[in-house]
């Protein structure tokens, strides 16, 4: 039998009040619990009142934070009846107000994996650990460099591995015994936590090259072993580790970049759904990436994949694209072009004007987009007379201004509305309301990967797939075609976060099925969708006397 206190701390096993007497005996309980046994609708009634009672956001996310290290099942009930008030707080934007204050507000490891680069011959040890001997499936990890647009976070930044897990339960199912959030701390380059005596993590610069590649490569490696059935999910690292880091184990094992591909695949789908809208061909777009990072990448790789998919040789395809950056429209000769910019650059003979096209106004004015993406951290950048230009060009502007956290955004919902009359056709990286505009009500879609990983990551376990390919993400990436009722005024580019949970089950047996079609599952299974089924976790009490 179990200690008292190895079950009641357990969040996995812990059902506080909700223990039946008959468990109280088995378990050695009697006593140690008031007398009343409340049932888990009891239980999700009282927390949400409490929850409703806190005075801001921040205080909102602690509250829950507590309830979720004390008892999962609980949690995940309350997050399953308040999916939309909840995932902005639980994730983006308030987790980025968590990160910033981690050190400070820490009480507790959240079950994580904490690896440090200065203690390589423990990687084993401390994924070991953390699991404590639970059947890892889902492992999300993150260095922390890039988090959301605010840059290095170091150790704070592992809230955001432990958020994405949160809403791959919520939104698809995983069973929250079978993840591990996985902070690996490599150092900080943020001044402010490195003179902080508060800070948790590693007191030094952040180290790159061999030293942390070598790391990697034993996490990567140590993760496999233990969990050989785990689908690896990458998240928030810098620029120039992200896509290196990616394609150096995507053919290898199952694994995915949620900035790169799990943003990719929003993008388009939210691209495509514009078009439904507006009837127009993605053969016939303009596409501007400004900020042309591991995002901004991302997007235009994953684009540029449906443009060759719809018939466009590879040449063709490219000239659709106009990344923008730091310095202007990237040019072959522009100087510290990053791996994943230099297939995206344009020629300065094509322009008769190539020395001026150092702003967004003047690429906008010249090249007249009609897709603009923003992945670029700087807030405000898509201004009243860059989109009035834009939309003076084109019919339905498709406008998707995505930094996050909120304060960054490049444009806000509203003021597109307004600038455009009411044209643009907009997904936002955080929610955001409805905008009402001469007697129209437009939903804005959230463009967040959220709306793809939870799907995207569930279909690739259920399925036992060997690696990820392209032919998956395109399928994803169209599963979303036809939840959204395109002929109404104002309706959205994107489905609702209200849908979350039934098109992460969608997408999730159409990311199964693609792999079974392709026979990249490591294990025999015929039905996709049997398997998605079967994979499924739903936050109720099971017994345990
Ligand atoms: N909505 C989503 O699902 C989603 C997904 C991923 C990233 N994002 C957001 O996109 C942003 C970028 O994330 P990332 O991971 O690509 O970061 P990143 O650091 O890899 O890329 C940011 C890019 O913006 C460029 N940039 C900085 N200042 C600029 C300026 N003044 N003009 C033009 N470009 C400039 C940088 O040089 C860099 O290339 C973040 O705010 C992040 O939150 C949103
Ligand atoms: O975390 C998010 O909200 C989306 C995305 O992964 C980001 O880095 O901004
Ligand atoms: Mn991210």
């Amino acid at each position: 039998m179990k200690s008292t206190a190895s079950i009641l701390n357990n969040p996995f096993l812990n059902k506080g009040t909700a223990f039946t007497q008959a468990e109280r005996q088995s378990l050695g309980l009697v006593g140690t619990l008031p007398s009343h046994v409340q049932t888990l609708d009891e239980q999700a009634t009282q927390a949400y009142t409490q929850f409703q009672s806190k005075p801001n956001d921040l205080e909102k996310r602690i509250f829950l934070m507590n309830l979720f290290n004390e008892n999962r099942t609980l949690f995940f009930r309350l997050m399953d009846d308040h999916v939309v008030e909840f995932m902005p707080i639980v994730y983006d934007p308030t987790v980025a107000d968590s990160i910033e204050e981690y050190s400070h507000l820490f009480t507790d490891p959240q079950n994580a994996a904490f690896i440090s680069v200065d203690d390589p011959d423990n990687v084993e040890a401390a994924l070991k650990n953390a699991a404590d001997g639970r059947d890892i499936r889902l492992v999300v990890v993150t260095d922390a460099e890039g988090i959301l647009g605010m840059g290095d976070w170091g150790v704070n930044g592992v809230d955001i591995a432990v958020g994405k897990l949160m809403v791959y339960t919520a939104a698809a199912g995983i069973d929250p015994a079978q993840v591990l959030p996985v902070s690996i701390d490599a150092g900080t380059n943020n001044a402010t936590l490195l003179a902080d005596p508060l800070y948790l993590g590693n007191h030094h610069k952040r180290v790159y090259g061999d030293q942390y590649y070598d790391v990697i490569d034993r996490f990567v490696t140590a993760e496999q072993k233990l969990f050989p059935e785990s689908l690896l999910h990458w998240e928030d690292f810098g620029r120039s580790n992200a896509q290196v880091i990616l394609d150096k184990y995507k053919d290898k094992i199952a694994t995915f970049n949620d900035d790169i591909q799990g943003t990719g695949m929003v993008v388009l789908a939210g691209i495509l759904g514009a078009l439904n809208i507006s009837k127009e061909d993605i053969k016939d777009q303009k596409f501007v990436t400004f900020g042309a990072g591991t995002a901004g990448m991302g997007i235009a790789n994953q684009v540029l994949d449906e443009l060759k998919r719809a018939g466009l040789s590879e040449d063709e395809a490219r000239k659709h694209f106009y990344a923008v950056d730091k310095q202007g429209l990237l040019f072959s000769d522009t100087p510290d072009l990053t791996a994943a910019q230099k297939p995206f650059t344009r020629d300065r003979a094509e322009f008769d004007n190539a020395d001026e096209l150092t702003t967004l106004a003047a690429v906008v004015k010249t090249i007249h987009p009609t897709v603009l993406i923003g992945t670029s951290t700087q807030p405000g950048t898509f201004t009243e007379a860059i989109v009035k230009d834009m939309a003076a060009h084109t019919e339905r502007p498709i406008i998707f201004p995505l930094s996050n956290p909120t304060k960054l955004a490049e444009a806000t919902a509203a003021d597109l509305i307004k600038w455009t009359d009411g044209k643009a056709l907009i997904a936002t990286g955080i929610p955001a309301g409805d905008v009402d505009y001469k007697g129209t009500t437009y939903h804005i879609g959230q463009g967040n990967n959220a709306l793809m990983y939870p799907g995207l990551g569930f279909g690739l376990i259920a399925a036992k797939a060997k690696v990820l390919n392209g032919e998956t993400l395109s399928a994803a990436c169209h599963a979303l075609g036809g939840i959204v009722d395109t002929t109404k005024p104002g309706a959205a580019v994107l489905p609702p976060v209200s849908q979350l949970t039934a098109f992460s089950q969608k997408l999730a047996e159409i990311v199964a099925q693609s792999v079974l079609d392709q026979k990249l599952n490591k294990e025999p299974i015929t039905d996709a969708k049997q398997a998605v089924a079967d994979m499924k976790w739903i936050p109720e009490y099971k017994s345990l006397d």
